[in-house]
């Protein structure tokens, strides 16, 4: 029998997830005290972030972390939201925080990620936490943004001095890897919806991130042959013939002709995202051992 045909300009998330989880698991079973729950809030259903969930769940079995789904009635107040979120704050059996976006209308995201213990706060999402990323501290990061640092480290190519173009600059993505990479040495340029020529800047990147929600935005036209591609996207749509597929931002068939590394979407940037959540509670752990808060 033939060896399946493997591509290795795909990169391959899941992989990538398996190790870092293995790593995390070592250091949760060296762990010198009992690790406490981590905490998925979701403040009513929205589809994007179930599939999320049911992943971290996974991988938080995978590196042995307690872990507790959470789902608040979509009409809950900001006040009860709130309240809860300080009574987890003062849960020792809470480990870490993470809260799911989007949040109904009526709620203040920013105000809720404010209320998240920094030590609790295993997204970096706090301003305080996500504040320490511009002073180059970037060991406890929003977890999309460090999976796609890890993705790039993963091609083995320098981060020093290398030309990234990040396309799309929200707070929970495009702005906080820009500021990681910085630190890492890389030269970044960051694109967004009024940016003129976005394929001016992206054709002379050695790599380029794309964070922006718009299937197919990027094509093999706008890819320097040989750069890489981390494909954030994650974009449900419907193919003529009715199948629903889940897709990136770039059109991946296409610009793996001229790459030199893709992640593809499912099974790249997503599974690394999971593993990243589970580092950074490791890293919380760790802390509020120092801290003095586990006794
Ligand atoms: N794999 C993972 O772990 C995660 C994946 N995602 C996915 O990543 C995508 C982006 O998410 P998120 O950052 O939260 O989305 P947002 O909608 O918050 O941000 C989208 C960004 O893209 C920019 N943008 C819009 N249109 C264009 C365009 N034509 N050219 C260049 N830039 C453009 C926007 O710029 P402006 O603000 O100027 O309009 C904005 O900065 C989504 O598909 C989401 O599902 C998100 C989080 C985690
Ligand atoms: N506060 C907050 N932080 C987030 O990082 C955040 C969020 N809210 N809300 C929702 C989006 C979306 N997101 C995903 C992460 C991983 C997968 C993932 O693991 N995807 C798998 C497959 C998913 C599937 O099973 O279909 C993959 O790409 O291979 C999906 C989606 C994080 N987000």
């Amino acid at each position: 029998m033939n060896a399946p045909f493997i591509d290795h300009r795909l990169m391959d998330g899941r992989a990538v997830q398996a190790r870092i989880l293995a790593d995390v698991r070592a250091q949760v079973e060296a762990a010198a005290r009992p690790l406490g729950k981590l905490i998925s809030i979701s403040i009513g259903e929205s589809p994007g972030v179930a599939a999320y969930v049911r992943n971290q769940e996974r991988g938080a079995a995978k590196a042995g972390i307690p872990f507790e789904q959470q789902l608040w009635p979509h009409d809950l107040t900001q006040e009860e939201c709130k309240r809860r979120i300080v009574a987890l704050n003062d849960s020792s059996d809470v480990l870490g925080i993470i809260l799911q976006r989007p949040v109904p209308a009526h709620i203040n995201v920013r105000s809720l990620q404010s209320a998240i213990h920094p030590l609790k706060d295993v997204e970096g999402m706090n301003p305080a936490s996500i504040g320490n990323i511009v002073y180059s501290d970037i060991a406890l990061a929003p977890c999309t943004a460090a999976a796609s640092v890890e993705l790039i480290r993963e091609t083995g190519l320098q981060l020093k001095g290398l030309e990234v173009v990040m396309i799309g600059h929200s707070e929970i993505v495009g702005k906080p890897a820009a500021f990681m990479l910085m630190a890492e040495g890389a030269t970044v340029t960051v694109c967004h919806h009024m940016t003129r020529s976005v394929a001016m800047h992206s054709r002379r990147a050695d790599v380029v991130v794309v964070a922006v929600g718009k299937p197919r935005l990027i094509g093999p036209e706008m890819i320097k042959p040989g750069a890489a591609v981390i494909d954030i996207g994650i974009n449900q749509i419907t193919e003529p013939d009715g199948t629903v597929r889940i897709v990136g931002d770039v059109d991946t068939d296409k610009v793996l002709e001229v790459a030199g590394w893709i992640t593809p979407v499912p099974g790249g940037v997503g599974p690394v995202t999971v593993a990243m959540l589970m580092r950074n509670s490791i890293v919380a752990y760790q802390r509020q051992l120092a801290a003095g808060w586990l006794g």
